[in-house]
């Protein structure tokens, strides 16, 4: 264990109110102050942003954390480590919070009894760097309406640990599991995340920038891409988008 009470090898970097932790990690970076898996950590963001432009709700209490990765491979490979990291968290919240069901929501989302508790969001930092960004609702939940999926916080099942103990139990995972993607690839890490994931086989609704595509959801490719069945027009591969379970 590191001083700062994180497995070894994980830095820590813990700041007051930021704007998104993303950010600050990426000027780390830019600066030439990076170091990998170097986490930083805000008490609350004022801008704290989700995939697609959406606004994330940060609030003192929940986790807001982005942690810095030395990408020694191709940027096109970065999207893997969000399944690397949704493995790991699903498995971080299974070992904290006892009777509830966690699972993995294409592309990067943790579900808790079918409702989000958690997003990842991936920005490459340039110069090699890769930051991934997640926030878990520890304490709170967006309210309904305001969240693109029913929300909930790991209090509402129960759970009553804090932000630090949450980013504890994630880099315990996650470090053995972001090896195993280094020296292995994709192979395990896929077949873990569909292991953990919501909805394989089953009907989905998958809303693209400006399409909504329907059809079975039947796993993940070499990449990372869904493969959506859409039976008579055939297999289709989806790299980004929303995806609903309707059953
Ligand atoms: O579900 C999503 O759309 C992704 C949410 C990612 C939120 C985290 S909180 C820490 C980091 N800083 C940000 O501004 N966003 C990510």
């Amino acid at each position: 264990m590191s001083k700062n009470g994180l497995p070894s090898p994980f830095g820590l970097m813990r700041l007051g109110v930021v704007g998104s932790t993303n950010d600050e990690a990426r000027r780390l970076a830019s600066d030439g102050a990076a170091a990998d898996l170097l986490v930083v950590m805000a008490e609350s963001q004022s801008a704290g942003r989700g995939r697609r432009g959406r606004q994330w709700q940060s609030p003192a209490g929940n986790l807001h954390a982005s942690v810095l990765i030395r990408l020694d491979r191709p940027l096109s490979q970065s999207a893997q480590i969000g399944f690397v990291a949704a493995v790991a968290l699903a498995e971080a919240l299974g070992d904290l919070v006892s009777d509830a069901d966690f699972r993995c929501k294409w592309p990067n989302d943790l579900l808790c009894n079918g409702k989000k508790v958690a997003g990842m969001l991936l920005e490459a930092a340039g110069d090699g760097w890769l930051v991934l960004g997640f926030g878990v609702n520890v304490v709170q939940a967006p309210p309904p309406g305001e969240a693109l999926y029913a929300a909930a916080s790991l209090a509402d099942f129960g759970w009553g640990g804090d932000a630090p103990g949450v980013l504890n139990a994630f880099c315990h995972r996650f470090g053995p599991w972001l090896a195993r993607w280094r020296q292995d690839g994709f192979p395990p890490i896929r077949e873990a995340w569909l292991g953990h994931a919501r909805g394989v086989g089953e009907q989905a609704v998958v809303r693209l920038e400006t399409e909504t595509l329907t059809g079975i959801f039947a796993g993940l490719d070499e990449d990372g891409a869904l493969i959506l069945d859409q039976g008579e027009q055939g297999l289709r591969r989806v790299m980004a988008g929303d995806v609903f379970f309707p059953g």
